[in-house]
Parts: structure tokens; C-alpha cells; sequence
């Protein structure tokens, strides 16, 4: 996260660490959301059929076992990517997969599941959001080790396919665009959630942080690009309920 601030911690107990194995060791590669006990929603850019992942919920600071973390491995046959992503096709969108949990996580004040916005919501522009992460704290910068978090303001459709910003053929209506030049996503945070506070006072993931522009993670007029949950939800009940 570009220009963040340290989230206060498991203040978005929902967000999880993805991370893969190299070398007998785990490594992070993406952020994800904990939708049920046992199912985790990402990015499906995050995910390469050869390598081994693993889940981590209950982390704050990467660099210290603090206590709540709970490792939890996921079995390749469990990973389940959108069947219309396309990794040669970022801008078609899809960027989502699901991942179930070897065993359910144990539910505590630390490690919580994440609500999602009722089917189709489209949040309008300048609807304020969070981002979370584990990302690059700026474009080719260092990674933190504790959970960041920026608030980045929903972009509108119309204002993000404009010529000078993102245009029309990078992004479509299953996607959502939040954020500005000074507030992004970077490499790292892909995967994570998009955190919106709803009327009543409870939070909801509405985006899957997808892409950010190549020229910066922070690039005027290219606001960071999440996946628009809201338009997934008959997969995500389908598939959850299905296994
Ligand atoms: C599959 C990619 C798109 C996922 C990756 N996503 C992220 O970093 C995220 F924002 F989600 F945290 C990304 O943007 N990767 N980049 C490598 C940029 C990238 O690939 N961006 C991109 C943008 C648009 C498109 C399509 C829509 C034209 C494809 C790739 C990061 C980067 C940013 C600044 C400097 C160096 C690297």
C-alpha cells in the first residue's frame, strides 16, 4: 500500500496472507479475504498451479510471531479459479479465485469472516474505502512488516474509463476503480480486500485488488483496480455451497 499507515492490528480480521513455498519456507505473494470458516476469496493473478500455498490468518506484523496466527494449508484440488479468467487478458476482468481451507479457521476476535455487499451493489464515486496489505509501500519499494491500510475513495465507471484515465478497454463494469495518485495498491497487496463501512456501521469486502498501473503503483489518473465482488456472487455461493 502506497502512502498508507499502520493498520491498527486485527482491525481487518478478515484479511489473510497467501503465501507459497520456495526453498522449505513460506513466502507471501498476496493478500485475501476469510469469507467463511474455511473458505478464502483472492485474486485468481495470484495464483500458479505449480506451487504450494498455505493461509495465515490472525498475522500482523510478518516479522514477529505474535500469537493469533493460525497456518493452514490449501490442497491444489481445492483452489478454484474463475473459469473465464484469462491470464493473458487482465483487462477482461475475472481476476478472482476461491481457495478452501484444509481445516476451518478457528473464528476469535482476531481472525473474523468478511461480510459481502448484497448481489450487484455498485458503490458511487467518491464512496470512501480502505485498502489493506502487505504491499509495497511505494512503486519498487520495500514490503512492510505490518498491515497497512490507505483510504482510497471509489472512482466511478464513467470517471475511470475516461481517455486520460484508465479508458474503456482496461476496464470493465465487474471491476471497480478507488483511489488516486497518491494512495495505491502495489505489488503485494493483489488479492486483498477492498474494505467499505455500509450505512448501518458494518464492513463489507467490495473489491479484490487486481492491478495498478505498470508506469507506478501511485500513477495520476490510473487508480488502483479491484474486482467487483458484487458482480461474482452466484459463483462464490455456487461454488462455497457446491463443496
Ligand atoms: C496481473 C497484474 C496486473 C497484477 C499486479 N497487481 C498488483 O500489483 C495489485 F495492484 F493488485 F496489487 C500488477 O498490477 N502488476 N504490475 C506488474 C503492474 C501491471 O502488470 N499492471 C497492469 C496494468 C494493466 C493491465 C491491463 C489491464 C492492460 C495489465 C497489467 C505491478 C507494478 C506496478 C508498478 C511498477 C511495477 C509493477
Amino acid at each position: 500500500v502506497v502512502n498508507g499507515e499502520d493498520a491498527a492490528p486485527y482491525s481487518w480480521p478478515w484479511q489473510i496472507s497467501l503465501q507459497y513455498e520456495r526453498d522449505g519456507t513460506f513466502r507471501h505473494t498476496c493478500g485475501g479475504t476469510l469469507i467463511t470458516a474455511d473458505w478464502v476469496m483472492t485474486a485468481a493473478h495470484c495464483i500458479s498451479s505449480t506451487l504450494t500455498y498455505q493461509v495465515v490468518l490472525g498475522e500482523y506484523d510478518m516479522a514477529v510471531g505474535e500469537g493469533p496466527e493460525q497456518h493452514i494449508p490449501v490442497a491444489p484440488a481445492d483452489i478454484f479459479v474463475h473459469p473465464k479468467w484469462q491470464s493473458s487478458c487482465v483487462a477482461c476482468g475475472n481476476d478472482i479465485a476461491l481457495l478452501k481451507l484444509q481445516r476451518p479457521a478457528v473464528l476469535n476476535s482476531q481472525v473474523q469472516t468478511g461480510q459481502l455487499p448484497a448481489a450487484d451493489t455498485v458503490l458511487p464515486d467518491g464512496y470512501p474505502c480502505y485498502l489493506s496489505g502487505w504491499g509495497r509501500l511505494a512503486t519498487g519499494g520495500a514490503l512492510p512488516d505490518r498491515l497497512q491500510q490507505a483510504l482510497m475513495p471509489v472512482v466511478s465507471y464513467e470517471r475511470c474509463t475516461q481517455p486520460d484515465w484508465w479508458g474503456v478497454l482496461a476496464i470493465r463494469r465487474t471491476m471497480i476503480c478507488a483511489g488516486g495518485a497518491e494512495k495505491a495498491g502495489c505489488n503485494g497487496d493483489s488479492g486483498g480486500p477492498l474494505n467499505c463501512q455500509a450505512a448501518d456501521g458494518h464492513w463489507e469486502v467490495h473489491g479484490i485488488a487486481s492491478f495498478v498501473s505498470a508506469l507506478g503503483c501511485n500513477a495520476d489518473k490510473k487508480p488502483t483496480v479491484f474486482t467487483r465482488v458484487s458482480a461474482f456472487e452466484d459463483w462464490i455461493t455456487e461454488s462455497t455451497k457446491k463443496l
